[in-house]
């Protein structure tokens, strides 16, 4: 039988390693997400269209809010991190338009 140190630290190599795996798909997700806002901004730019529409922002907010409830993920933290984000975009649109 394996003993509990072994056995603890083989857990925690596997946790590591999903947690890598996760860590990946993160970055390649807000690598192509950040392809189509930088279209977006093109097209903002192209046609004098601001950088920031609030209203979109909303529905986007009250969207990812529920499916953070439903994969009991802390909405707050899911309203915090997609802020993050789209305050990013916005920059990149600002420089798209300057
Ligand atoms: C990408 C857009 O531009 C901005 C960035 C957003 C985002 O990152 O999701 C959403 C709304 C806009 O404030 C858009 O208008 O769709």
């Amino acid at each position: 039988m394996t003993d509990p140190v072994t056995r603890a630290a083989e857990l925690l190599k596997a946790h590591r390693e999903s947690i890598d795996r996760l860590d990946a798909i993160l970055v390649f997700t807000l690598a192509e997400r950040f392809k189509h806002t930088q279209g977006v901004g093109k097209l903002k730019a192209e046609h004098d269209l601001p950088p920031s529409d609030p209203i979109r922002e909303e529905a986007q907010i009250a969207r990812l809010t529920d499916l953070a409830k439903r994969a009991d993920l802390d909405p707050e933290f899911a309203k915090k991190f997609l802020a993050f984000i789209i305050q990013e975009v916005i920059k990149h649109h600002e420089t798209h338009q300057s």
